[in-house]
């Protein structure tokens, strides 16, 4: 018997991810199977929404493991939710898919599933389409009233940090295709950052009263940080022997370039006054993550990188689909 369009909901998305206990279940009123999900927020609490659309062959390979993808899809969904600040309670996932595999969907189910989980995120609603592989997510999270970080507060007088390091996904796209078997360790270690990201959630949901702004590096630190800087009416400098570059990065070689302007790092981009650097230590220390300092705000417009010697270092552009 076909598997109709109903059936692939129930037993992939209604018993699969949508089953998952997560710890934003008890926002969740009505989930899957009704026209609308409907979530309560705590009382004082602001809700936070994004959507983000992922494009076989642009945004993953063709023929990517559908594990993988599941993972991948809602890991830089939720990315945003940490460049914001927000606690994760649910998401909803168009998936539009050329056929009816079974094998592939019992696959993502199960990953997405886990994703769910290891986030603190349920799913709660959906669309499912045929057509060329694609996937939206849109992805809800809380914040106290008024605390959501946004990208407009970077003030002249704050430094710049970045979290863990940056460059290695965009790097990895050189041997997506490559059998892993013929891998050498530094490549597989690249390639591990482009298939799992990790969504900073709890980073971001610590800087709430700590960063003056904060984005998720998505198109690349360069034109991602360009978009803090205009959107406070702001300069800043970029000290680039500062960037955090993973040694299996600086085996690769084109460190720099890859940091600056490769996309895909889902770490997240903040300022904060000078005047908190302790409380950065300290909450680097407490997460365990490199949070680190790659620069300043300063009086003007647009992003100045330097080298140690002081010379303009010109990034290429970070990744824009047009
Ligand atoms: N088609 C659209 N309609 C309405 N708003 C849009 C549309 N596309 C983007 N936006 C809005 O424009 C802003 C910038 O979107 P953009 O996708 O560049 O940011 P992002 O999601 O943080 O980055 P990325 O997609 O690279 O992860 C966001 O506020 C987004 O909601
Ligand atoms: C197979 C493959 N995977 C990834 C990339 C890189 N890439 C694609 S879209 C994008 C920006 C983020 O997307 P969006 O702005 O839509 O959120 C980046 C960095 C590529 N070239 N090929
Ligand atoms: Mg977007």
């Amino acid at each position: 018997m076909p598997v109709s369009e109903f059936d692939i909901i129930q037993r992939y998305f209604r018993e699969g991810a949508g089953k998952i206990i997560g710890a934003g279940t008890s926002a969740v009123r009505c989930g899957i199977g009704d026209d609308c999900a409907v979530l309560s927020l705590a009382v004082g609490h602001e809700l936070l929404l994004s959507v983000d659309t992922l494009v076989e062959s642009v945004h993953f390979p063709v023929n990517y493991s559908s594990a993988l993808l599941a993972r991948r899809a809602l890991a830089v969904c939720a990315s945003d939710l940490a460049a914001s600040g927000a606690s994760p309670l649910a998401f909803t996932l168009a998936l539009t898919l050329p056929t009816v595999d079974e094998d592939w969907l019992s696959a993502f189910s199960v990953s997405l599933a886990d994703a769910a989980a290891e986030f603190g995120m349920v799913l709660v609603g959906g669309d499912t389409t045929r057509g060329p592989l694609c996937l939206s997510l849109q992805v809800m999270g809380s914040a106290p009233a008024g605390q959501a970080l946004l990208r407009n507060g970077a003030q002249v007088g704050d430094v710049i940090y970045v979290s863990g390091s940056l460059g290695d996904a965009s790097a990895a796209l050189a041997f997506l295709n490559t059998e892993p078997a013929e891998l050498q360790a530094d490549q597989a270690d690249l390639l591990a950052r482009y298939h799992a990201p990790t969504p900073r959630l709890v980073l971001g949901q610590n800087l709430r009263n700590l960063a003056t702004a904060a984005i998720d590096i998505s198109d690349g630190l360069a034109a991602d940080l360009g978009h803090i800087l205009k959107a406070s009416g702001v300069a800043g400098v970029v000290r680039v022997q500062d960037l955090p570059l993973s040694a299996a990065l600086l085996n690769h070689g084109s460190a720099l370039d890859a940091a600056l302007s490769g996309g895909d790092d889902y770490e997240l981009c903040f300022t904060v006054p000078a005047s908190r650097r302790a409380d950065v230590a300290f909450l680097s220390a407490s997460l365990d993550l490199a949070l680190s300092e790659i620069g300043y705000i300063e009086v003007g417009h647009g992003l100045r990188c330097i080298d140690a010697q002081n010379k303009v270092y010109s990034p290429a552009n970070g990744y824009q689909h047009f």
